[in-house]
This record gives structure tokens, sequence and C-alpha cells, in this order.
């Protein structure tokens, strides 16, 4: 990896649906730590905090079972559901905001997943932006030649500091919240600890952000540079079901599903993998794989095979996917319809990743909503 930390990766679409369920390959935070130790490269090289890794995505049944569970009645397409109005509602506002030439990310791609996903847990407002700015932080730093290690522990502090304060204000004066079930389940029944209750906070505001922002925004690009295929969705809006699936195959927010740990020595087509090994499995690729998808690299809107793993698949099958699922089919249909004429505003060449080995993530999408905009 580019921070120099030495994985596996699995990328045929077969292998990796197999090691996605595969219960040899751990999640555990104590092993991945241990295996992440081992596999560091290079003095510039971090590993993940601890104080924000012990949540469902690190962890393995029992521990795994238990958290996701306190969890995920608000995540289940019925509880999603009743979400609708308020994200069409969302969207609406945000799309008569936009007027001219902007960039798509900041004015429509992130606020709405970051809307839903803080009304949902309970994050006030005035603490949205302080948060995002310390997650960017995090998640960038480990990719910075030369970063310092005490400015790291810095953002990990500011991350750990800001839903502490939520947390005791959740105690003080309880709402209709996640963040408040959880404190809940921590002062009620001590069903998770501090540092789980802390961790579920994080995972699940950064998977709510960070992951539907880029589906929305390389759905965008996908579209604004395939007119055929744009055409068959302004033709037959009762196609965006199938179309956001098929966003996700193409070109989905995840490059690989977050690293696992194998717990012994695994065999994985035909390769013996050494325990104690990091494996990351490559959905992207896999999602691309000639095995199973026909002309894998064209963008079909109406193509039925499939399932993508983009999700990924088995007991960490995400969460979120419901709620992403209704987002994006919410903001792509109204998007659309709104600006039918929409074109990007730069040439697709020099639009620019995010360099983030883990998110597929546009770092801006300037667009012209109209042919007379501007
Ligand atoms: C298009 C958007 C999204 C994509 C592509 C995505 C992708 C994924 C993938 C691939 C995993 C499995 C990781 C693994 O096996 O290592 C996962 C897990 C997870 N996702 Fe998402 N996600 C998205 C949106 C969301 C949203 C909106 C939430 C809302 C909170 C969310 C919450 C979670 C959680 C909590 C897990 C961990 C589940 C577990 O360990 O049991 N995700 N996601």
């Amino acid at each position: 990896m580019p921070n120099g930390i030495r994985m596996w990766l699995i990328t045929r679409y077969d292998d990796a649906r197999e090691a996605l369920a595969d219960p040899r390959l751990r999640k555990d935070a104590a092993a991945l730590r241990e295996g992440l130790q081992r596999a560091v490269t290079t003095p510039d090289a971090r590993v993940q905090p601890a104080e924000l890794a012990s949540h469902m995505l690190n962890s393995d049944p029992p521990d795994h079972t238990r958290l996701r569970r306190l969890v995920s009645k608000a995540f289940t397409p019925r509880a999603v559901e009743r979400l609708r109005p308020r994200v069409e509602e969302i969207a609406a506002g945000l799309l008569d905001r936009m007027d001219g030439e902007v960039d798509l990310i900041d004015a429509f791609a992130y606020p709405l997943p970051m809307t839903v996903i803080c009304e949902l847990l309970g994050v006030p407002e005035r603490d949205r932006d302080d948060l995002r700015a310390h997650l960017r932080e995090l998640l960038a730093r480990p990719f910075r030649a030369g970063d310092d290690p005490t400015e790291r522990d810095r953002s990990v502090a500011g991350v750990v500091e800001r839903f502490s304060a939520l947390i005791e204000e959740k105690r003080a004066a309880p709402g209709d919240d996640i963040l408040t079930g959880l404190v809940q389940a921590r002062d009620q029944d001590d069903r998770l600890d501090d540092v789980e209750l802390i961790s579920t906070c994080f995972l699940l505001f950064l998977a709510g952000h960070e992951t539907t922002v880029n589906l929305i925004g390389n759905a965008v690009l996908a579209l604004l540079t395939h007119p055929d295929q744009r055409a068959e969705l302004l033709g037959n809006p009762e196609v965006i079901d199938r179309a956001v699936e098929e966003f996700l195959r193409y070109d989905g927010p995840l490059n690989f599903a977050p690293q696992r740990v194998t717990g012994e020595e695994v065999t994985i087509a035909g390769v013996t993998i050494p325990a104690g090994e990091l494996v990351a499995v490559a959905v992207s690729a896999a999602d691309r794989d000639p095995a199973e998808f026909r002309e894998p690299d064209r963008l079909d809107l109406t193509r039925d095979d499939g399932p993508h793993l983009a999700f990924g698949h088995g007991i960490h099958y995400c969460l979120g996917a419901p709620l992403a699922r209704l987002e994006a089919r919410i903001a792509l249909a109204r998007l659309f319809e709104r600006f039918p004429e929409m074109s990007l505003a730069v040439q697709a060449e020099d639009l620019r990743w995010r360099p983030l080995p883990l998110l597929r993530a546009l770092d801006r999408l300037p667009v012209r909503l109209g042919p007379d905009a501007g």
C-alpha cells in the first residue's frame, strides 16, 4: 500500500466472494493491529488508532454479533424506507440552492448523506464541519510522506473528544437517535464498553458519509461521460434501481474491503498465505472480472449479471446498504430530472481522485447545470 503496509490482494470475483465470508480471515481488532505491525515496511507507516478501532467491522463473532445487533434495527430496509420523505426533502433543498456552475461533490453529493447520517445518529449541526475536518485529516495522514505521528495522535484525540462530549450530552438530554440508543445500551444494560461506544459512533459516522458521497459522485461522472446511458436513464426513469447497482459495480466507492488478517495458514486460489498476514479483498477488481460480468468495462444500466460485491458479502455485509441505495436512487433521479442538460465543466482527464487507497473518491466534480447556465 502507498503508506508502506504490505498486504495480499484478492482480485478475482469467485476468490473475493469466498474470502469475504471465510472465518479464517479474521477481523478481530487486536489480531489486525498485530498483523499491521508486522506488515509495516517503512518508518512512515502508521497503524490504526486503538481508541477508534473497537467496532463491528473490526470484530469476529461473538463480539461482532453483539455490536452489530445494537444498531441493526435502525438500518433494516423497512426502517430506512421511513426516511424516504426526509431524504427527498434534503435533496430538494440542496437542488433549490444550485445554480450555474457548481462543484457537485460540495453542493450535493456530500451534504445529502452527511445530513442524513447526522440526523440519524443525533450529531448536531454545530459539530458536523469540525468532525468532518478531523476525520479528513485522520484518513489522509497515513498517506502523507513524513507525517508527524504526534499530529496524527492529535487528530485522533480531536475525534475522541468530540464524540465523548456528544455522548455526555445524550446522557444528560436523551434524544430519539442512534447515539442515545447506544449510550443507553452502555449505561443500562452494559452491552458495550466505553471504547466500543466511541468506536461505533466513529464507524457509523464515517461509513455513513464517506462512501455514499462517492457513489453519487462517481455515478454522475459515469453518466456525464456516457451519453447513451444517460439518455437511457432520462428516457426510462424506472431503471434507476438497477442503474444504482450498475454504478456500484462499475465504479463503486471502495477499492477494497478493509483488511482482514489470516488466523492460520490459508490457501486461496492455489496461493498459500502464512498466518498473521494482512489480506485485502479488492471488490473493485472483482466487480470487473470478465469471468463474472459480460464486457465488464462497459457501463450498462440494464445489465442483469452479478450481483456485485461493492457492499461486501458474508457477516460484514454493509449494514448501511439499504440507506445508501435509497439515498443514491433519490439523489440521481432528482438531480437529472432537475438538470437534464448538465455537463462537465472541466475535461474528464483533469479531474483529481483523492489520494486514498481505500476510497475511490473524486476530490471535486465541477459541472455546468444547464446549457444557458453560468
Ligand atoms: C454506497 C455506499 C457504501 C458502500 C459501497 C459500502 C461498502 C461497505 C462494505 C464493502 C462493507 C464490508 C466491509 C468488509 O467486509 O470488510 C461495509 C460494511 C459496513 N458499512 Fe457500508 N458501505 C456504504 C454505505 C454505508 C452507509 C450509508 C452506512 C451507514 C451507517 C454504512 C455502514 C457500514 C457498517 C456499519 C459496516 C460494517 C458491518 C459489519 O462489520 O458487520 N455503510 N460497507
